[in-house]
């Protein structure tokens, strides 16, 4: 559906450039919410406004659904953009417009009859709960409405692909995670592909299908989001999902100390259904072996649940092997901590 191809986006001119994007590749796929995380200054906004040329690569290929948009001539450019809607963190409204003429103004752009514009911003205002609200001006809004009429203003002209870029960075909890919901309601009922970039990674897990990973200018961890949160290789990734809680000096002392024992930590990963199952006490109880919860977590990523337990093994050193070996048989993943 996008498939960015050797992009690499330089700022200034002569030996004053910054480069933004550097030789960088990516496929997403038609109907998913895909991701991508990374500090500031790592080139997430560069990269997502290359996706419809509100920024122009120095090199590389862009294209959408089998269209090399970085080729096209102005004309057909508008054309193709009207496909592609966007939503930004500050909302970008017209304050001088209701929420009505917001909504309408692409519209009106691509030249559509005043009876058809009615209909449609109707149901546009339907679809993000904000029927009560179409004569007001955007100050007399709250930011969550704010976004949802940029969201309607997106989707006027049934686009292929919304890009959303850091979307809910200037909303609190509460109203991100309801932007969030109305984000995977219009991917699930219109079957749209998303892209998405943030830097906060419980946005990520909240609605995304794949994600990548930029730092400096380049993807450095890609993959579906079960694997690159459960399992995350790059160290950048890894300070995303990891936080403070594994620094944790106490949780580093309760993992060594059992007197007169011997005694292994290691962390364990349930997916899905196994999430909620007593493998880890049955096996434990079939081996002969101790266990102390020292750290987890149970929550889901998308609609899958996940959990994540740090547990010090606690008996012989065969039995610990052997509640090693038999949680890896029963499908949980062990990674045996130092
Ligand atoms: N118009 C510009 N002129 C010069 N340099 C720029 C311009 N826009 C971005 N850059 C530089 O390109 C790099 C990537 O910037 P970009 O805004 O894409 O990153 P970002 O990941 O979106 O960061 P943030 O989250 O802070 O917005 C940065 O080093 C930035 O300083």
């Amino acid at each position: 559906m996008i498939e960015l191809r050797g992009l690499t986006k330089r700022y200034g001119k002569g030996n004053k450039t910054a480069t933004a994007l550097s030789d960088l590749n990516l496929s997403i796929q038609k109907g998913e919410i895909f991701g991508v995380i990374g500090h500031s200054g790592a080139g997430k906004s560069t990269l997502i406004r290359c996706i419809n040329l509100l920024e122009r690569p120095t090199e590389g290929e862009v294209w959408v659904d089998g269209v090399e948009l970085t080729k096209l001539g102005k004309g057909r450019l508008q054309e193709k953009r009207r496909k592609i809607g966007m939503i930004f963190q500050h909302f970008n409204l017209l304050s001088s417009a209701t929420v009505y003429d917001n909504i309408a103004f692409p519209l009106r752009l691509a030249g559509t009859p005043d009876s058809a514009v009615e209909e449609k911003v109707k149901d546009l205002l339907a679809l993000v709960g904000l029927e009560g609200h179409r004569n007001k001006y955007p100050a007399q809004l709250s930011g969550g409405q704010k976004q949802r009429v940029g969201v309607a203003r997106a989707l006027a002209n049934d686009p292929d692909v919304l890009l959303c870029d850091e979307a809910t960075s200037a909303l609190d909890p509460q109203t991100t995670d309801s932007i969030l919901r109305l984000l995977l309601d219009i991917n699930r009922q219109f079957n749209l592909t998303i892209v998405l970039i943030t830097h906060e990674m419980h946005v990520i897990q909240r609605i995304c299908d794949r994600v990548a990973v930029i730092h400096g200018g380049g993807i450095v961890e890609q993959g579906a989001v079960t694997e690159v949160f459960l399992k995350p290789k790059h160290e950048i990734t890894q300070g995303f999902i990891r936080g403070e809680a594994q620094n944790d000096g106490q949780l580093q002392a309760a993992m060594r100390t059992v007197p007169g024992e011997s005694s292994q930590a290691v962390k364990i990963t349930f997916l899905g259904e196994k999430t909620y199952g007593s493998t880890l006490s049955r096996v434990a109880r079939e081996t002969g072996v101790n266990f102390a919860i020292l750290q987890g977590t149970i929550s889901t990523i998308k609609d899958v649940p996940f959990g994540q337990l740090i547990v010090r093994f606690e008996g012989s050193a065969e039995a610990i092997t052997s509640t090693v070996l038999e949680l890896k048989a029963q499908g949980l993943d062990v990674e045996v901590l130092s």
